[in-house]
């Protein structure tokens, strides 16, 4: 693997994922797969269709567990069996299809995940008041672009129900938040919103996992970039030390790694 990345202090590591090899009968979607995230920043993970990236956020995220290889996260080896383990141990995963309820209110979707209620502390579930009350206190902490909380989801823009569902997996004590193509269906104004808003996230401390195939998006917003191609990891670079040009000849195999 071409990997131009110092690993960084042991305490600066977030997630590493060692090795981690995972195949779908013949398909081998992930080969070996080392990389790491450090802690409060924004790490991409690029690679053309089908190269395995979603894959790779699926075992972080407990929804695939790997075949070999190990994940530690926060200091810990992790063997997640379910979506709710990975959601325990602070990784919320930012689903392509955001998983928002279109008939309930904004608040009502920011507090659905029942676990958002309790690291908001002793909200009783059935006091709306309370729960309306703490909605604003998310939506307004990363200046999110919503009309009201009690806007019905089914009428916004898809650019607010992305910062809705980014709002949701934020909470206020989530480690590591994974984006999954987050403006993918956005328009231009929406999209910049939208990545004000992730930016947003870093600044308030939270480790970002982001997958996007826009690369001026990639570039501008990321700290490190890993590159994956064909289930394997093919390099990894400091943001600022790498040019556009670089990641694609790894994503196309123009670079000869
Ligand atoms: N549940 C599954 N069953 C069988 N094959 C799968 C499954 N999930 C992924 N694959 C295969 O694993 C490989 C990697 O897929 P993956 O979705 O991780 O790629 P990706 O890089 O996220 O692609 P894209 O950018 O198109 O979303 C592909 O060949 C895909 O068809």
């Amino acid at each position: 693997m071409t990997d131009h990345l110092q690993p960084g202090a042991r305490e600066d590591i977030l997630l590493r994922t060692e090795h981690v090899s995972l195949s779908f009968g013949s398909v081998r979607a992930l080969v070996d797969v080392s990389v790491t995230l450090r802690r409060g920043e924004i790490t991409a993970l690029v690679g053309d269709n089908g190269a395995g990236k979603s894959t790779l956020v699926r075992c972080v995220s407990g929804i695939h567990r790997p075949q070999s290889g190990r994940i530690v996260f926060d200091g810990g080896e992790i063997d997640f069996h379910s979506p709710e383990d990975a959601r325990e141990a602070g990784i919320e995963t930012v689903h392509q299809n955001l998983a928002l309820v279109e008939d309930l209110t904004v608040w009502q979707n920011l507090f659905l995940n029942r676990e958002i209620v309790r690291r908001f502390g002793p909200v009783p579930v059935l006091d709306r008041r309370a729960m309306q009350v703490r909605a604003k206190e998310m939506v307004s902490t990363l200046a999110v672009n919503v009309p009201a909380v009690r806007s019905r989801v089914r009428r916004l823009s898809g650019g607010q129900r992305q910062a809705v569902a980014i709002c949701r997996a934020a909470g206020f004590s989530s480690k590591l938040v994974i984006m999954d193509e987050p403006t993918a269906a956005l328009g231009v104004q929406e999209t910049a919103r939208v990545e004000e808003l992730i930016v947003r996230l870093r600044d308030e401390g939270h480790s970002v996992l982001l997958i996007s195939h826009n690369f001026s998006q990639v570039m501008r917003l990321s700290d490190q970039v890993w590159v994956m191609r064909a289930g394997r990891c093919v390099g990894g670079r400091r943001t600022a030390e790498t040019t556009g040009e670089e990641i694609v000849a790894l994503i196309t195999g123009a670079a000869g790694s």
